[in-house]
C-alpha cells in the first residue's frame, strides 16, 4: 500500500478534514448496575435504560464502560492480531476470502465503489455457521460457512472464539436495555438471534502517505442489529452527529466499547432509533487497528416493524425484507466495483 491508487481516492465532499471536532461526544454509559455481582436498586436500573435510549435516540451510538469483558480477551485477541497482519502479503493471502469462502483475509473491500484504506480478517462468531444453500423459500438445502483460521499465530484461533462468545454475552444484555428502553419485554429480541450470522472482523489501518484523500472506511451504515466495537488508542472512528451533519470523532477511551445501532433495529424500532453514518479517518504516522462484533440474525430472518411498536398512528414505515438477500447484495458490491449504491433499507421505506 505504498503510493496511492486513484482507486482509494474520494470524491472531494467526501474527504475528511484534517482538523477535527472532538467535541461533547458520543455518550458514555457505565454498565455497571447490570454486572450480575451489584445489588442494584430499581431507580438505578431505570436510569441506566433511559440513558441506553436517550442515547441511541439522540446519537444511535455510544460507549460503554464496566462491560463485564475481560481485559485479558481483548488484549489477546489484540496481541494475535497484530501477529497475524505483521506478516507478509503473500502469507495472509493463504487464508484470502473469496465468493466461495466468505470469511478470512481480505485487502481490497470497497465502500460506495471507493477503495478502503484497510486490510481485514473476518470469521464468523458460530461455527460453522449453518446457512440455506439460497433464498428460495421451499429450498430446505443448507450449507456451512466454516471459518479459515491461519498457521500463524497458532492462538489466533481459540483467542478469536473466546473473544467471540464474550461478544455475544455482551450483546444479548445490550439487547436487554434497547428493548427495554422501547418498553419491551427485556427478551424480546432474543428468539432472532438462534443460529446467528454475527462476525468479527479484525481491521488493520496502515499509515496513509495521503490521508486527507483516502479513508479507512468510507461513510456507511452498519446493516446488522448491533455493532460492538473496540478501537486503540489512535483513533479515527467518525460519526455523523444527528443534530447538524457535522463528523465528530469518537475519543479513544481505554477498555470502552463503542455499541452503535445497525439498520435492523432501525427498522424493528419502526425509526424510533436510527443507524447513523460512520467513517474511518487515517493517518500518515500510526497504524491503527479496530475490532468490531457485527451483531447478525439467520439469513432466513424477514425484517420487519415490530408489530408492538406499530399502530394505525404510527404505521410500519418499511416494507418486510429478507436479511440474506439484503446482505448477498451487499457483499456481492463488497467485492467488485459496481455501477449502481448498494441496497439500503431506505429502499424498502413505505412512502407516507
Ligand atoms: O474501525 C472502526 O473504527 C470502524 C469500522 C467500521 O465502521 C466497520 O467496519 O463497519
Ligand atoms: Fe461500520
Amino acid at each position: 500500500m505504498g503510493e496511492v491508487d486513484p482507486a482509494f481516492i474520494q470524491e472531494p465532499e467526501h474527504r475528511p478534514k484534517i482538523s477535527y471536532i472532538e467535541g461533547k461526544g458520543v455518550p458514555l454509559i457505565d454498565l455497571s448496575p447490570i454486572l450480575s455481582s451489584n445489588n442494584v436498586s430499581a431507580i438505578e436500573f431505570q436510569g441506566l435504560v433511559k440513558e441506553v435510549g436517550d442515547a441511541c435516540k439522540e446519537w444511535g451510538f455510544f460507549q460503554v464502560i464496566n462491560h463485564g469483558v475481560p481485559l485479558d480477551k481483548r488484549e489477546k485477541i489484540d496481541g494475535a492480531s497484530r501477529k497475524f497482519f505483521a506478516q507478509s502479503l503473500e502469507e495472509k493471502r493463504k487464508v484470502r476470502r473469496n465468493e466461495k469462502k466468505v470469511t478470512g483475509y481480505y485487502d481490497t473491500e470497497h465502500t460506495k465503489n471507493v477503495r478502503d484504506w484497510k486490510e481485514v480478517f473476518d470469521f464468523a462468531v458460530e461455527e460453522p455457521t449453518i446457512v440455506p444453500a439460497s433464498h428460495e423459500p421451499d429450498d430446505k438445502e443448507v450449507i456451512e460457512w466454516k471459518n479459515q483460521w491461519p498457521e500463524y499465530p497458532p492462538e489466533l484461533r481459540e483467542t478469536c472464539q473466546d473473544y467471540g462468545q464474550e461478544m455475544v454475552k455482551l450483546a444479548y444484555k445490550l439487547l436487554e436495555l434497547i428493548a427495554l428502553s422501547l418498553d419491551l419485554p427485556a427478551d424480546r429480541f432474543h428468539g432472532f438471534f438462534k443460529d446467528q450470522t454475527s462476525f468479527i472482523r479484525l481491521n488493520h489501518y496502515p499509515p496513509c502517505p495521503t490521508p486527507e484523500l483516502a479513508l479507512g472506511v468510507g461513510r456507511h451504515k452498519d446493516a446488522g442489529a448491533l455493532t460492538i466495537l473496540a478501537q486503540d488508542d489512535v483513533g479515527g472512528l467518525e460519526v455523523k452527529q444527528k443534530t447538524d451533519g457535522e463528523w465528530v470523532r469518537v475519543k479513544p477511551t481505554p477498555d470502552a466499547y463503542i455499541i452503535n445501532v445497525g439498520d435492523i433495529i432501525q427498522v424493528w424500532s419502526n425509526d424510533t432509533y436510527e443507524s447513523v453514518e460512520h467513517r474511518v479517518i487515517v493517518n500518515s504516522e500510526r497504524e491503527r487497528f479496530s475490532y468490531p462484533f457485527f451483531l447478525l440474525p439467520p439469513l432466513s430472518t424477514m425484517v420487519e416493524p415490530l408489530e408492538e411498536l406499530t399502530n394505525e398512528k404510527n404505521p410500519a414505515k418499511f416494507k418486510a425484507y429478507n436479511w440474506g438477500e439484503f446482505i448477498g447484495n451487499r457483499s456481492r458490491s463488497n467485492f467488485q466495483k459496481q455501477k449502481v449504491e448498494n441496497l439500503q433499507i431506505s429502499d424498502f421505506k413505505i412512502s407516507e
